[in-house]
């Protein structure tokens, strides 16, 4: 038993690598996305330098590290892009994979995933059911 000052369990964000594995695997994710057609055309004229550096301070803050995310909400800077359901789902499919690539854990995987996948419903535009 310790003195109880610091609880003896790893940050997901520290399992990841910190900020430097993190931006490694947005990288991955980023090139991974503009190379597959089904959702390169969401990300036409987009400065990736900004959205990496955006991406790499959102997934550091959600995963318990040092940075603070103080961007636009999720929902205003992707409301006009008029994601669908299914393409959420790729660019999810690359992020996981990047994240593989990057030699994630699989039990890591899926904690980033769990933080993600509850954002669905915020992004994606779909047509309302009649
Ligand atoms: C849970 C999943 C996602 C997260 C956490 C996320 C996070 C972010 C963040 C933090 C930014 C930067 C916002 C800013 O610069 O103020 C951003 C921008 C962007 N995201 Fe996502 N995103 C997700 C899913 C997606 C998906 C599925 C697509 C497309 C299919 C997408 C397309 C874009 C585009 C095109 C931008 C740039 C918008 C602009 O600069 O006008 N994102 N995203």
């Amino acid at each position: 038993m310790d003195n109880g000052s610091e609880p003896n369990i790893s940050l997901l964000y520290d399992r990841l690598g910190g900020r430097s594995g993190i931006q490694s695997a947005v990288e991955l994710f980023y090139a991974k996305v503009k190379d597959d057609p089904r959702v390169s055309h969401y990300f036409r004229n987009i400065d990736f330098a900004k959205l990496m550096e955006h991406q790499t301070v959102f997934l550091s803050f959600a995963t318990g590290g040092p940075d603070y995310y103080t961007g636009k909400s999720l929902k205003q800077s992707h409301e006009h892009l008029n994601i669908t359901s299914a393409h959420f789902d790729d660019v999810l499919g690359h992020l996981t994979d990047s994240l593989v690539e990057s030699g994630v854990t699989g039990s890591d995987v899926v904690q980033v995933l769990a933080l993600l996948l509850p954002l669905k419903a915020r992004l994606i535009q779909e047509p309302k059911k009649q």
